[in-house]
């Protein structure tokens, strides 16, 4: 069963919402909604969200991303459509079995965590479970190891003001997973510090996923950071979600022009991975299918391509792709992987031009 479930939502601010989001239902878009003085914040959102997945929400400030989320953690109503949590339908529960859910199984981390100043940094991760009435020696037991897995071991008995910008968010997801909640909803938590302290919030984020397996609604405006985060990605635009796809799909198949002017500033060769760019040698002839025959150096799949081409520089043929069991999975050719690198995806041409007569290429060509 997936964990969290969006089936087609709609959020409506302003007069006459039902007849909105018939309107909106039949195609009608933001603009022809805002004469009649109703904001259409969200428009048929439809996705769905596995255990242990990172589920990021990506999208331009008034997209709807805030919106969304608050209706997945059931602080907004729907205005047509369902958040089904576990298979629960949240929005048929009772403003009382609600509040019992998001206060158990659901965690919010903000983008400023709002820490109370005169509570120690164990008070502070240890709050979610004060709410929840766990008895004192037992929540400050969680919260210490809460505050161990984001690295702040050792600090427990600081004040907030003592701690970093970075510190004091990871005080903030220390908070969130002292609750043991399955599924963290996070916006735009990194979204305040700077560029350096947001990669490594970003890498630690990615450590506890692997040790912890939680499932996470992540929100973010920056492509980079959705792209490093997501094993899915929900590219919202005007209210509605305009592809929805993991990274490489984004990056290999924008669904629009949309979608293709946001990828332009992606460093590809850290997104794309081995099984994206590699052939099958059985089916592509011109790939060297023996490639695997020698004890050269060999990448998994999901080695990303930055990687790869350090190892096709060191190879005197293309590079051979294997799983974990060592099967040959395909094989990587050094033009196919310059070619990815340059956007250019047809074959290689055959070099027919008279000796002294090379083919010029200009700049900008
Ligand atoms: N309570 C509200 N009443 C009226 N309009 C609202 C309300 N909340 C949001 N909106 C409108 O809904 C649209 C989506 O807003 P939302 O905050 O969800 O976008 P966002 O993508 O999260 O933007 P940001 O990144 O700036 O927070 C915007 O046009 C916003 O003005």
């Amino acid at each position: 069963m997936s964990r969290l479930q969006a089936d087609h939502l709609f959020k409506v601010f302003g007069r006459r919402p039902g007849e909105a989001v018939e309107k909106l239902a039949r195609g009608a878009d933001r603009d022809e909604l805002r004469s009649d003085g109703t904001t259409a914040a969200v428009i048929d959102a439809s996705f769905v969200v596995e255990p242990g997945q990172i589920f990021v929400v990506m999208g331009l400030s008034g997209s709807g991303k805030s919106t969304l989320l608050r209706m997945l953690n059931g602080l907004l109503e729907p205005t047509a459509g369902r958040v089904l949590f576990d298979g629960e339908d949240l929005t048929a529960l009772s403003p009382r079995e609600l509040r019992a859910v998001r206060s158990t199984k659901i965690s919010m981390v903000f983008q400023h965590f709002a820490l109370f100043p005169h509570r120690s940094v164990l008070e502070n991760a240890a709050y979610g479970l004060e709410v929840q009435g766990v008895p004192r020696a037992e929540r400050e037991k969680r919260a210490a190891e809460a505050l161990e897995l984001c690295g702040l071991a050792g600090w427990e008995k600081s004040w907030p003001d003592e701690l970093s910008g970075g510190m004091q968010q990871r005080v903030g997801l220390a908070r969130a997973l002292a609750t043991d909640a399955d599924l963290l909803l996070m916006d735009e938590s990194f979204s305040a510090l700077d560029p350096l302290i947001r990669r490594d919030m970003q890498d630690q984020l990615l450590e506890l996923q692997k040790r912890l397996g939680k499932t996470i609604v992540f929100i973010t405006h920056d492509l980079n950071e959705a792209m490093r985060l997501g094993d899915r990605i929900a590219v919202m635009r005007d209210g509605r979600i305009v592809q929805l796809g993991t990274a490489e799909d984004i990056l290999l198949r924008p669904s629009d022009d949309y979608v293709a002017s946001f990828i332009q500033d992606v460093d590809r060769s850290r997104v794309l991975t081995a099984a994206a760019v590699m052939t099958d040698p059985e089916t592509d002839p011109g790939t060297d299918a023996a490639a695997d025959a020698c004890g050269c150096e060999t990448v998994r799949p999901d080695t990303p391509v930055a990687e790869l081409c350090a190892v096709a520089a060191r190879v005197p043929h293309p590079v051979a792709v294997k799983d974990a069991q060592g099967a040959v999975l395909g094989v990587v050719p050094q033009s196919r992987l310059i070619g990815f690198i340059g956007d250019e995806q047809r074959p290689p041409m055959a070099c027919d031009a008279a000796p002294g007569e090379p083919e010029e290429v200009t700049a900008g060509a």
